[in-house]
């Protein structure tokens, strides 16, 4: 087990060394990516900027391997996953040393990925079995026709990965391919790929066979274009303009994917709720991981019952929150990912400021604390013209709104391009989940703002609208790394016999359609 010693800056940087051995490479790599971290600005090492024909090589020896990994059965494909489980949470501090060296997010949204990981590890290790079994399906005809669907693998699944979750956006979704007999080619963001490295090395020590996983890095429409061109299904996530051109890549290619893309999630804060309850949930709501999280809330929809002590709390706790860049415990709010992503941040509070919204707390950049940290942000006054009332921001900064009615609320959290999640604050399990019924998001939380979707690990996540296609998690989230077979066995021949005269078969078929119709009224 790996300590979290105080002298941890210089032995974070030490943990990248040799990571970059590992990316698949068809010759002596000619260029590289630097990589940043985002505490100090300062570049901590360089990756590979892989070629098409590395691409090549990775998903050539990807695919040799998962022959053999396709022959093992579930149970030991789940037993390597259990191992690689325990020891994610042996390797603890290293691993978030290294998220957070690469992300520049606090520890406590580092810790929040890696129990991810190990979440998605353990359900899909124990339900792989019963997830995959062949199913029985109703036969063409009753009695005499046997009918099951088998799930066989699709082959090598290419994972492009964004830099916010480094680790769990990778690897989680890895996993259900990997039990589903599948080899997979990671292709994780240019800014974060120290993660996903070590997390092959420790598949591999978990005893994944040599080749099952590779790693390619480099820019993603190089790199991203030339995976999606060579594997056989295309797991995305990350935003929903470059998620649209992987689409049509991919249907370039008559090849399946599935699309994990941005938001602009919003709350509901209605009558009865418990205002102090509803505050706390939204500020880790709206700022964990300093609102660089798809599920975040950048929208909060108040009715007027209840705006004024709502906002003052939300305001207050909101302000009260730590900003700091380090590798402790006690930050509570991290940097931003990069100098762009700030720039982006900054420009939509610019431009709501300059438009007439109200900033009540935070709206500057902090380079005192880290390049790139910004402070958390509650805007009033924004309006759905503005950048911040309709993009995605992906940063700490949220927008509150007055409603006068339940149905304004519904209405104003439907009138967005987006559809990924939401979470109602109605003061009862029975209202919020009418009124959850009503919100066009792939997932919506009652009395949380999104982990309790995305932690029930057996329900599928995913995106409606704009925010993307397909799910992860439950069955979903593996059927999809698989080709549906139809295997059905006739017992009677469905053909008549020659000797039987036509004319009297299609008798005998009609009246078996008129018998099986009454039969129907049984069920
Ligand atoms: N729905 C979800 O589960 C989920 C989770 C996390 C992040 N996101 C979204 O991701 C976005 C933030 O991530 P980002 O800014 O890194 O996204 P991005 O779309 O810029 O990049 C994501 C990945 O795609 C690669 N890429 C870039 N261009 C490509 C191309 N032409 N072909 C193939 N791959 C290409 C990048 O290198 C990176 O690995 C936000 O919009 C966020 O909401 C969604």
């Amino acid at each position: 087990m790996s300590t979290e010693s105080d002298d941890r800056p210089a032995a974070v940087r030490d943990r990248v060394d040799g990571l970059a051995d590992a990316v698949t490479l068809a010759a002596d790599a000619e260029a590289f990516v630097p990589v940043e971290e985002p505490f100090t600005g300062e570049t901590v090492g360089e990756v590979p900027a892989c070629t098409a024909r590395d691409v090549d090589v990775a998903v050539e020896r990807a695919r040799v391997a998962q022959e053999r990994w396709a022959g093992r059965s579930i149970e030991e494909r789940a037993d390597v996953i259990r191992d690689y489980h325990d020891r994610v949470l042996d390797e603890r501090a290293a691993l978030l040393d290294l998220v957070q060296l690469e992300t520049g997010k606090a520890r406590r949204h580092a810790h929040e990925e890696l129990l991810d990981v190990a979440a998605n590890c353990r359900h899909y290790a124990n339900r792989a079995v019963e997830y995959l079994a062949p199913e029985r399906r109703a036969g063409a005809l009753p009695l005499v026709t046997r009918t099951e669907t088998r799930r066989h693998p699709v082959g090598v699944v290419g994972l492009i990965s964004p830099w916010n979750y480094p680790l769990n956006l990778a690897v989680s979704d890895a996993i259900p391919a990997l039990l589903a007999g599948n080899a997979v080619v990671f292709k994780p963001d240019e800014h974060t790929p120290y993660a996903v490295l070590r997390a092959v090395e420790l598949l591999t020590e978990a005893g994944l066979p040599a080749d099952l996983c590779q790693v390619v890095t480099g820019h993603g429409d190089a790199v991203g274009s030339a995976l999606i061109d060579r594997v056989d299904y295309v797991g995305f996530t990350g935003s929903t303009a470059t998620g649209r051109r992987v689409a049509a890549r991919a249907g370039r290619n008559l090849v399946d994917c599935s699309l994990e893309l941005g938001g602009k999630n919003p709350a509901l804060v209605l009558p009865g709720a418990d205002i102090d309850a509803a505050a706390e949930g939204l500020v880790h709501g709206c700022l964990a991981n300093a609102g660089q999280l798809c599920l975040s809330i950048e929208r909060i929809y108040v009715h007027e019952a209840v705006y004024e002590p709502f906002l003052d709390a939300f305001v207050d706790a909101v302000s009260a929150v730590d900003l700091g860049a380090g590798y402790g415990w006690d930050v509570e709010l991290g940097s931003l990912i990069s100098a762009a992503h700030l720039e982006a941040v900054e420009s939509h509070v610019a431009d709501a400021r300059d438009r007439g919204a109200t900033v009540h707390t935070g709206g500057s950049p902090r380079p005192d604390v880290a390049p790139y940290a910004f402070e958390p942000t509650v805007l009033t006054g924004v309006t759905d013209d503005m950048a911040v009332g309709c993009e995605e921001t992906f940063g700490p900064v949220v927008s509150v709104h007055a409603v006068d009615s339940v149905d304004e609320a519904v209405a104003r959290a439907n009138d967005s391009d987006y559809g990924l999640n939401a979470s109602v604050w109605a003061g009862s399990e029975e209202r919020g989940i009418d009124v959850a019924e009503r919100i066009e998001c792939g997932t919506v939380n009652v009395d949380d703002p999104y982990a309790a979707a995305y932690g029930s690990l057996d329900a599928p996540m995913g995106g409606m609208k704009d925010s993307g296609i397909g799910r992860r998690h439950g069955a979903e989230g593996i059927h999809k790394y698989t080709e549906a077979q139809t295997v059905a066995a006739q017992r009677v021949p469905l053909t008549p016999p020659d000797r039987v005269p036509y004319r009297l078969y299609a008798g005998v078929l009609t009246r078996t359609m008129r018998l099986l119709k009454r039969l129907d009224g049984w069920r």
